[in-house]
């Protein structure tokens, strides 16, 4: 589907022929907190000013700032930026936890700002339900209780939703521990009975709001695992709000980043790694290390036909990281072929890929990139570096890009490289060379 057809109003600097329809479609959103909000986004002279200058001439606080994207059917999401560039509100927006002040929000190509309170009831339980960072569970409840609750206020019976609760409860990994009480459980396992709760709801999309910033970091880190997990499996689309880089990263399908209340650049992990929008962008990603989150599409050169070295190298896939390709060229001595559904898109040394890994841009790659048809990649196991604190940086550029890769289809991997050939391969495992020259808590939000 076009996101003309559903698109109530469109922005400048949109997102042109999407690869899967939208399920949210925002454009041009505005939340102004303070007095007289409403006549900020309208006015030049006001929009102009920092958020100091706003703060000091009108009281107000522009947490977002004419912000448009789509969120596609079956992607994770992830908003990301410092703390208060404006991503719990924005979130928060999109099913109207917070009122925007102007712009327009559609899910699936319905008004939000126009749906009634029944309605919006109906769109917070049933098509998009929040989990959040304090999962607020019901302590006297247990575990399968808990669980049940988000079916419980949908109306679903008791026989029913307990059959469905029990179903989640096994899907996140709490087989075993249904009768428990929340109190007699871990953090981890308290944030897990949160997920299934949401899940349970089986809403079409998941509203993370920094739901693990509690956990200490092997938690974190098996939460995260549990997300590209149930991604995977279910193709659900799911919007992230993280503080965190190396989550955002390892998550995203796309990335939008945040900064003062504006989408700085959106964009694929890849393409913010390695092509900051701007110097603040620039900054932010310096300490990732380029060779887990970048493929080898980057590195890529045309297959030299005159090369006795070219066409005897292992395959990778087009979605294999920089840093899968470094081993695979190490341990064969040859350049590495990229493969697709049986075709050499192009070859990869060890000279570009090290030009990748130093942030050296080899010329661009041969045009005859099929991103349509790359293997969906959630990048569950790349880099996990740390967050440098932001600096200044110079105009705030709104730069958006297109998803490069599919949404994944449920049963399909969506973090394992596959060689072009079709045969799994491990990360940094490429396939054999071949044969020479064989190339506002409203009732009804599920809160978790
Ligand atoms: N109810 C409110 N009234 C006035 N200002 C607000 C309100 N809520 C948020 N803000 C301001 O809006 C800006 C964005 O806040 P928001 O909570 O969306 O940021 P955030 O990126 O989610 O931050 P964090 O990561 O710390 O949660 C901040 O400057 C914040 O102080």
């Amino acid at each position: 589907m076009n996101a003309a057809a559903t698109t109530p109003r469109t922005g400048p600097a949109q997102e042109s022929a999407p690869s899967a329809a939208p399920v949210f479609t925002v454009r041009n959103l505005w939340k102004v907190f303070g007095p007289k909000a409403e006549r900020v986004p309208g006015d030049a002279e006001l929009t102009s000013l920092t958020p100091t200058e706003l703060r000091e001439r009108t009281g107000c606080t522009a947490a977002v700032r004419d912000v448009s994207f789509d969120v596609h059917k079956g992607e994770v999401f992830v908003v990301m930026g410092l703390s208060g560039s404006g991503k719990s509100t924005l979130v928060r927006c999109l099913t109207r936890l917070i009122e925007p002040t102007s712009g327009s929000v559609a899910i699936d190509g319905e008004d939000v700002l126009a749906m009634d309170k029944n309605r919006l009831r109906e769109l917070r339980r049933h098509r998009a339900s929040m989990v959040f960072q304090h999962f607020g569970l019901l302590p006297h409840r247990s575990v399968l209780d808990n669980v049940a609750y988000g079916l419980e206020i949908q109306g679903v019976g008791k026989a029913e939703r307990r059959e469905k609760a029990a179903e989640v409860v096994t899907k996140v990994g709490l087989e075993g521990l249904e009768a428990r009480r929340p109190g007699q459980l871990s953090g981890g396992q308290q944030q897990r009975v949160g997920l299934a709760r949401a899940l349970a709801a089986d809403p079409e999309v998941l509203l993370f709001d920094e739901p693990f910033s509690a956990l200490d970091p092997l938690i974190r880190r098996d939460m995260q695992e549990e997300v590209v997990r149930l991604h995977r499996e279910e193709g659900r689309t799911m919007v992230f709000i993280t503080h965190d880089l190396s989550e955002a990263l390892k998550l995203g399908d796309r990335i939008a980043l945040m900064r003062d209340g504006r989408v700085v650049q959106l964009g694929t992990p890849e393409e913010i790694v390695g092509s900051p929008a701007d110097d603040y962008v620039r900054d932010f990603v310096r300490d990732v290390p380029r060779e887990q989150v970048m493929t080898v599409r980057r590195a890529m050169r045309p297959l030299d036909p005159d090369s006795a070295a070219d066409g005897r190298g292992p395959a990778v896939a087009p979605d294999a990281t920089v840093s899968e390709a470094i081993e695979a060229v190490a341990r064969s001595g040859f350049p590495a072929r990229v493969m697709d559904e049986g075709r050499c898109l192009g070859v990869v040394d060890q000279e570009r890929l090290l030009g990748v890994v130093a942030g050296v841009e080899p010329p661009p790659p041969a045009p005859t990139l099929p991103s349509a048809s790359a293997p969906p990649s959630a990048s569950a196991g790349r880099a996990a570096p740390t967050v440098p604190a932001g600096s200044a940086a110079p105009s705030a550029q709104v730069r958006q890009a297109e998803p490069t890769r599919k949404p994944p289809a449920a049963g399909t991997s969506a973090q394992s490289p596959t060689t072009g050939e079709g045969r799994p391969s491990a990360a940094g495992k490429a396939t054999p060379p071949p044969a020479a020259g064989k190339a506002e808590d409203i009732p009804g939000e599920v809160t978790a």
